[in-house]
């Protein structure tokens, strides 16, 4: 008899992924190779940024007070008593009417508290005129103005990108704390399955998921075990999938989820005596999609067709491999935007449509079937319609996940 599952809504699937998350660790790394890393301490300002008050231009360091009274009728006059480029520290002491040239980067000398840009300027032989009034910090670039010391910068469980990298090195981190990443492996199960090199022969497919998967863990920059195929035999099966459990810490399956014949994975999470979180989720594509814990290790069961196994993939896989990595923003950016197209099915459950979004309005990526591979390669975010709906017209304002960005968000919106 045909075995029935409840189906979990798609949030609250999400939630029980994420409640098993067990923490990695943490590792240093030279600082250029953090890039895409998440970051396991928080970046505190050891010193003010600027560390000293400096000219933000190429001009000369004046007293202000000095300018008082300066005007295009009366001119107010300077010496020149130094010069300085950024790097240099001028030993001056600026008495009246006293300027030192100074360059854009240049730590501002003794006395000066206002710069008169080049341009602002009449030059003559070792000095210059003025035609107006500087006021005090005019034209300064102070201390700490960007950053206080003892600031925390960045919080730790944020990914480092290239702004991140710009902050670590003006503090001087030549090495990073950074989370461990997950040894995730990936297994693609079927008996139609051929690799991506093999000639197509009747009744076969090339397995596109496998690749597919590899890539989506990429963009979070994570590496994978590639475990290949695996035909659908209960005892082969098992083996493949115990094997490679236990050189990961995380294992992707796909396919043989669901309830048919040859669809093994319910019997080996049984077998394995896994800990299954759910086996249905209230949502299209990927109902059947199932999460288990064994031996404290995730065993993603993605479904085989293309769009499901994607779609959970970045519902599932994506938050609970960043929660491992303690970082916070782990879910799939969210806006709303305007639909495009009528899109007249209803939506018994959840709908997570593959979708083309330019920053306004959004419309499905062609053929949007649990078994379309063509849309997933033409998306770039997934249109979400709640369940218990139908008939979506063109104008409607609709969920959008993106995909593909660096970062997303620390909660999940839907
Ligand atoms: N009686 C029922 N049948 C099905 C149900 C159901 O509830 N009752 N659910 C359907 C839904 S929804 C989905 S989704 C699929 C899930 O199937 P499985 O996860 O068990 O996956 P398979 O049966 O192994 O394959 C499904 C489909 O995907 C193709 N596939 C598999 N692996 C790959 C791969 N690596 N690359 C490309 N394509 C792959 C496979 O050839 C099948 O066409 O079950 C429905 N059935
Ligand atoms: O479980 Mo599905 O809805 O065809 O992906
Ligand atoms: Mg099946």
């Amino acid at each position: 008899m045909v075995e029935h599952r409840k189906p979990i809504p798609v949030h609250e699937a999400v939630a029980r992924v994420i409640n098993k998350a067990k923490p990695l660790g943490t590792e240093t790394v030279p600082l250029a190779e953090s890039y895409g890393r998440i970051l396991a301490e928080p970046v505190a300002a050891s010193h003010a940024v600027p560390p000293f008050d400096r000219s933000p231009y190429d001009g000369f360091a004046i007293r202000s007070t000095d300018s008082v009274g300066a005007s295009g009728d009366h001119r107010v006059k300077f010496a020149i008593v130094d010069y300085i480029g950024a790097g240099a520290v001028s030993k001056a002491v600026l008495g009246p009417n006293e300027a030192v040239r100074i360059m854009t980067g240049a730590q501002l000398p003794e006395g000066a508290d206002a710069v008169v840009m080049l341009e602002q300027t009449a030059e003559l032989e070792n000095g210059f005129t003025i035609r107006k009034p500087f006021k005090a910090l005019e034209n300064l670039s102070l201390k700490g103005e960007d950053v206080q010391e003892g600031e925390e910068v960045v919080p730790a469980g944020s990914l480092i990108h290239p702004g991140t990298i710009a902050v670590l090195a003006t503090f001087g981190y030549a090495e990073v704390r950074v989370a461990k990443r997950p040894v995730v492996g990936v297994l693609s199960t079927g008996t139609e399955l051929l690799d991506v090199s093999e000639p197509l022969v009747p009744g076969k497919i090339r397995n596109s998921n496998g690749p597919m998967i590899a890539a989506q863990l990429a963009r979070m920059g994570i590496d994978c075990k590639m475990y290949g195929l695996s035909v659908d035999h209960l005892e082969d099966s098992l083996k493949a999938v115990q094997r490679a459990a236990a050189e990961t810490d995380c294992l992707i399956t796909t396919g043989g989820v669901s309830v048919g014949d040859f669809d093994f994975l319910p019997a080996i999470y049984e077998r394995l005596g896994a800990q299954v979180l759910f086996n249905k989720v209230a949502m299209r594509p990927g109902s059947v999609t199932t999460v288990a814990v064994a031996d404290g290790k995730y065993l993603f069961g993605l479904s085989g067709n293309p769009s499901a196994c994607f779609t959970g993939f970045e519902l599932f896989v994506r938050p609970a491999l960043l929660t491992m990595m303690g970082a916070m923003k782990i879910y799939l950016p969210h806006t709303r935007a305007v639909l495009d197209e009528d899109f007249a099915k209803a939506n018994p459950f959840t709908r997570f449509i593959r979708a083309s979004y330019d920053g306004a309005t959004v419309r499905p990526a062609g053929f949007n079937k649990s078994n379309a591979v063509s849309s997933i390669a033409r998306g770039n975010a997934l249109i979400v319609l709640p369940g218990g709906t139908r008939g979506f017209k063109a104008g409607d304002q609709v969920d959008v996940l993106l995909l593909g960005s660096e970062e997303g968000t620390a909660e999940w919106k839907l």
